[in-house]
C-alpha cells in the first residue's frame, strides 16, 4: 500500500455511532466519491465498514478499530481483538495507537506488533503517533510507517493542532524519523495538504474536511 500511496491523497471514510452518517453503506459511497475525485487509499473503521468499502472500490485500505476500554485512554486499534478483526477484513494496512500510554490489560506495544507481524506478514503497519519519542519507539518496534493522528488528541498534546506554526511537528518527526511519515489530523484544506507533501509527507490523510459534512456545516456557522 505505501508505494501505491506515495504523494498521493488518503481519504479517511469514517461514522461513529454518534454521527448522522455512521452506517457501512453510506461509508462505502463516500470511499467511491473519494475514488471518483482522485484519492489513491481509504482509512476506514471496524471491520464491517472495511468490508463494504472492498466491495465499491478497487483502493487499498488502512484498517482501524475505534473501542473504548474501561483501563485505558487508548482507543485505536488496542487489542489483539481489534487485530483479528482487521486481518479478517482483507485492509492492506493496519493502523493502532503507538503512543505510550497505557494499553488494556497492559499489553504492550511490541507484543501487537509480533502479533500482527506473524498472524499477517504482507499487511503493513501504521503507527499512530502522537510525539516524537512515540514516533522514535515505533521505528524501532518495525512498524512500516508513522501517522501524525494523535497530535492534539493526548493529554500531552490537547493543546496543539497539526498545523501549527506551518507545521512544525510533522517536520520534525520527517528530520528524525527514516521510515515513511503520514500527515494526519486537522489537514483542512486543499493548501495544507499540498503543504504537507511539499514538506517530505509520504502521503496525507483528510478525513473530516472531506467526509464529515456536520463538522463542514459547523466551521461555515462558526466562522467569524
Ligand atoms: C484522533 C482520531 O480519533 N482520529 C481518527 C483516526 O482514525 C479519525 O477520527 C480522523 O478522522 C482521522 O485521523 C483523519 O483526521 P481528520 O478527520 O482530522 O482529517
Amino acid at each position: 500500500m505505501l508505494a501505491q500511496v506515495k504523494n498521493e491523497l488518503i481519504v479517511s471514510c469514517q461514522a461513529l455511532p454518534d454521527e448522522p452518517l455512521h452506517s457501512s453503506f453510506i461509508m462505502s459511497k463516500m470511499a467511491l466519491a473519494a475514488m471518483e475525485g482522485g484519492a489513491k487509499g481509504i482509512r476506514a473503521n471496524t471491520k464491517e465498514d472495511i468490508i463494504a468499502i472492498k466491495n465499491e472500490v478497487a483502493l487499498p485500505v488502512i484498517g482501524i478499530v475505534k473501542r473504548d476500554y474501561d483501563d485505558s485512554d487508548v482507543f485505536i486499534t488496542a487489542t489483539h481483538k481489534e487485530i483479528d478483526e482487521l486481518i479478517e477484513s482483507g485492509c492492506e494496512m493496519i493502523a493502532m495507537d503507538a503512543t505510550h500510554r497505557k494499553r488494556p490489560n497492559g499489553i504492550s506495544l511490541q507484543e501487537l506488533v509480533h502479533y500482527a507481524k506473524d498472524k499477517a506478514p504482507n499487511v503493513e503497519l501504521m503507527a499512530d503517533i502522537a510525539t516524537l519519542e512515540d514516533a522514535i519507539q515505533a521505528e524501532k518496534l518495525g512498524f512500516d510507517c508513522i501517522s501524525t493522528t494523535l497530535y492534539g488528541y493526548t493529554a500531552e498534546t490537547s493543546d496543539k493542532k497539526l498545523y501549527h506554526d506551518d507545521f512544525s511537528f510533522l517536520k520534525e518527526v520527517l528530520n528524525k524519523i527514516s521510515i515513511p511519515v503520514i500527515a494526519e489530523g486537522n489537514v483542512l484544506t486543499p493548501e495544507m495538504y499540498k503543504r504537507c507533501l511539499a514538506l517530505g509527507a509520504h502521503s496525507t490523510v483528510v478525513g473530516g474536511a472531506i467526509t464529515r459534512p456536520r463538522d463542514i456545516t459547523r466551521r461555515f456557522v462558526e466562522f467569524e
